[in-house]
C-alpha cells in the first residue's frame, strides 16, 4: 500500500507539534523567515523540537537566508532538513553538502526535469503554488502542470487541506504532502483538530488506491 508522507509546516507552539507528531506526521517545518506570519526564531524551533520521537524530521523553510543562519541551524539542530523556498542557486542549496528540498514555483510552462537538472543535489522537489510573497499563500496550482515522469520524489503542496488532499494524493501520486494554512485557524496560527483531519484524509486516501 502506498504511504504518502506528510509534512505539516509553519509550527509554532509546542501544542501544535504534539498534535501534528500524534496525528502521524513524517515531518515538521519551521519558517526561518522573519516577515512570515509562521516564522519561529532558531531559539524557540530549537525547544519546539526537543524530545521529538525518532522517525519524525524537523525541516528548516528558508528564503534567501545568509549562509550564518543556516550554518547557526544546522549546529542548533544537527539533524535538520534544509527547505530553501526562496532564489537560491544551485550552489546555495548544495554548498552545505546536506539532503535538502528545493521549493519549486509551479508557473506554466515549467518543466521538472529542468528543475531537476538544475538542482541535482535536491532530495526531493517540493511543488508549490506560484504566489506573492515566495510561499505559505494557501493557492492551489493546475496539477496537471506536472510531468508524468519526474526523476525525483515530488512533495506536493500549495493549497492543500483535508478536504482536497486525497484528489491531489489520487492525481498525482506524490512522495510526500506539505501542508501550513490548510491547518490553521486564521494565518499563522495552527488548529490541532485540522491536523488531525489534514493527516487523516491522506491515509484514508492511500488506503483508497487500488493501484
Ligand atoms: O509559510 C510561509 O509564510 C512561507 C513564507 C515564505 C516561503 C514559504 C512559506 N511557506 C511554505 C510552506 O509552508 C509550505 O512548504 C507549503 O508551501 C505549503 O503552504 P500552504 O499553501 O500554505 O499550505
Amino acid at each position: 500500500m502506498q504511504r504518502t508522507r506528510i509534512k505539516i509546516c509553519g509550527l509554532r507552539e509546542a501544542q501544535h507539534v504534539q498534535a501534528a507528531v500524534h496525528a502521524g506526521a513524517d515531518a515538521l517545518g519551521f519558517v526561518f523567515y522573519p516577515p512570515s506570519p509562521r516564522a519561529v526564531s532558531l531559539q524557540q524551533a530549537t525547544a519546539l523540537v526537543q524530545g521529538l520521537p525518532p522517525f519524525v524530521t524537523p525541516v528548516g523553510l528558508f528564503v534567501n537566508a545568509q549562509p550564518e543562519e543556516i550554518e547557526a541551524a544546522l549546529r542548533a539542530i544537527p539533524n535538520l532538513l534544509l527547505q530553501f523556498h526562496g532564489d537560491e542557486s544551485a550552489d546555495d542549496c548544495e554548498r552545505w553538502g546536506r539532503p535538502y528540498l528545493r521549493a519549486i514555483a509551479m508557473h506554466p510552462g515549467i518543466r521538472l526535469v529542468d528543475s531537476a537538472q538544475r538542482f541535482p543535489g535536491a532530495q526531493a522537489l517540493l511543488v508549490d503554488a506560484p504566489v506573492s510573497g515566495y510561499g505559505g499563500g494557501g493557492k492551489v496550482f493546475d496539477w496537471s502542470l506536472l510531468e508524468a515522469s519526474v526523476p525525483y520524489p515530488v512533495v506536493l503542496s500549495g493549497g492543500l487541506n483535508a478536504d482536497n488532499v486525497a484528489d491531489g494524493i489520487r492525481q498525482v501520486r506524490p512522495w510526500a504532502v506539505d501542508v501550513s494554512s490548510g491547518v490553521e485557524i486564521t494565518r499563522g496560527v495552527k488548529c490541532p483538530d485540522k491536523i488531525r483531519r489534514f493527516c487523516a484524509a491522506v491515509r484514508a486516501a492511500d488506503a483508497a488506491l487500488t493501484c
